[in-house]
């Protein structure tokens, strides 16, 4: 069995992680914390993991984290680099949620979190955990930056047109307008996410800038084979509270016109289990992935001209957090990669 620890357990990916981890078959949940809810039973809090979950949160400082084969951080930017060179020595791997370990060039991440960077040491060392793209090196990871929500969706639904040897699409102008449910902005109280603030309304932010936008620029870039990457990302909060959904925008090349993307995508995804290819003009809806770790992707090319249009769903919590991060643990530990994470999503 694997021993698990999660630092972080009472925010929106901590208890993914606990519905998922509880329900997996070779994972012994060892270690749970919370600064603020140290003693009380986990079963408490989240009544839906009575009978699934018998530990109650402890401190960092209390839960026996060095004794885990594997830890997550569920936990703000900042929290994983301050601790992860201490678990790591004592052996145990370590998986963070947040943004700590996805940028390569810690002057960026400073630019774009305001924070010095405390680990930069180990950010060479550190695996992007997207396993479509970056498996081989999640096998042999001790340590893993996993993707924002929204860069999953974004670097899946273009990595089929840049992974080729020469450019298909313009590369310099992709496009991507995206719309988060609201547990994408976590469980902590703020203004915005109030019903009476989300509910029936629609709006973009982040326009002049966004944090996932250097870590997908830095993806895609990575999947193109180093080829220089332009991109356009526009986020929007939407009036529901899981699931992410992408239109992605790529002009096709004149000399890449008769090209037939609906059979490149599928080529491309082919064997992968939580990438599903829909057939030619369908509509992928977010209920579709709600609670699974499935990201659905349609392609589109209006009135056959040249523009290519990518719709991508996903659930933030899952394949865009918690379930790509067991996703993650299972092929670091060698396991099936399946395992633990084959929910058939709910609907309605
Ligand atoms: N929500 C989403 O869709 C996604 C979120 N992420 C990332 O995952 C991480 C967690 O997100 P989310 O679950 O939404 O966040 P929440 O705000 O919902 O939860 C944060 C958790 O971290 C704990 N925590 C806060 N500060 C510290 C600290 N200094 N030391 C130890 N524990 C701390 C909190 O408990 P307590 O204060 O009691 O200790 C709480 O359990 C974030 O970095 C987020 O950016 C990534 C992808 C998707
Ligand atoms: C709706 C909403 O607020 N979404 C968050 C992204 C959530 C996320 O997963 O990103 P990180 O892991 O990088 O924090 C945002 O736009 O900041």
């Amino acid at each position: 069995m694997i021993k698990v620890g999660i630092v972080g357990g009472t925010g929106y990916t901590g208890v993914e992680l606990l519905r998922l981890l509880a329900a997996h078959p070779q994972v012994q949940l060892t270690a749970i914390t919370s600064r603020k809810e140290d003693g009380m039973p986990v079963a408490d809090m989240f009544p839906s993991l009575r009978g699934h979950v018998d530990l109650a949160f402890a401190t960092p400082e209390k839960a026996k984290l060095a004794e885990c084969d594997v830890v997550f951080f569920a936990t703000p930017h900042g929290v994983a680099m301050a601790q992860a060179r201490e678990l790591l020595a004592a052996g145990v791997k370590v998986i963070d949620l947040a943004a700590d370990f996805r940028l390569k060039d810690p002057a960026e991440f400073e630019k774009w979190y305001a924070m010095p960077h405390s680990c930069t040491d180990l950010l060479e060392e550190a695996v992007y955990g997207l396993p479509e793209v970056n498996r081989e090196a999640i096998r042999k990871a001790r340590l893993i930056g996993l993707p924002g929500c929204y860069p999953t969706s974004m670097q899946l639904g273009f990595a089929p047109l840049l992974a080729q040897g020469k450019p298909l699409v313009n590369e310099a102008s992709l496009i991507a307008d995206c719309k988060s449910g609201v547990s994408g902005a976590g469980r902590k109280a703020e203004v915005h996410t109030l019903l009476a603030e989300a509910a029936d309304n629609f709006k973009a932010y982040g326009v002049k800038g966004h944090r996932h936008l250097p870590e997908t620029t830095q993806g895609l870039q990575a999947i193109a084979g180093g080829r220089k990457v332009g991109l356009t990302f526009v986020p929007h909060l939407v009036p529901m509270i899981r699931g992410i959904h992408s239109t992605l925008y790529a002009t096709i090349l004149p000399e890449a016109r008769d090209t037939d993307f609906q059979s490149l995508y599928e080529n491309h995804f082919k064997g992968e289990k939580f990438v599903d290819v829909m057939p030619a003009g369908s509509h992928p809806e977010t209920r579709s992935v709600r609670a699974s770790n499935k990201l659905r992707i349609a392609i589109h090319r209006p009135g056959g001209g040249d523009l290519l249009v990518i719709l991508v769903v996903e659930d933030n919590l899952v394949k865009g957090a918690a379930g790509q991060g067991v996703q993650c643990m299972n092929i670091m530990f060698g396991i099936d990669e399946t395992a633990g994470l084959m929910h058939i999503p709910v609907l309605p």
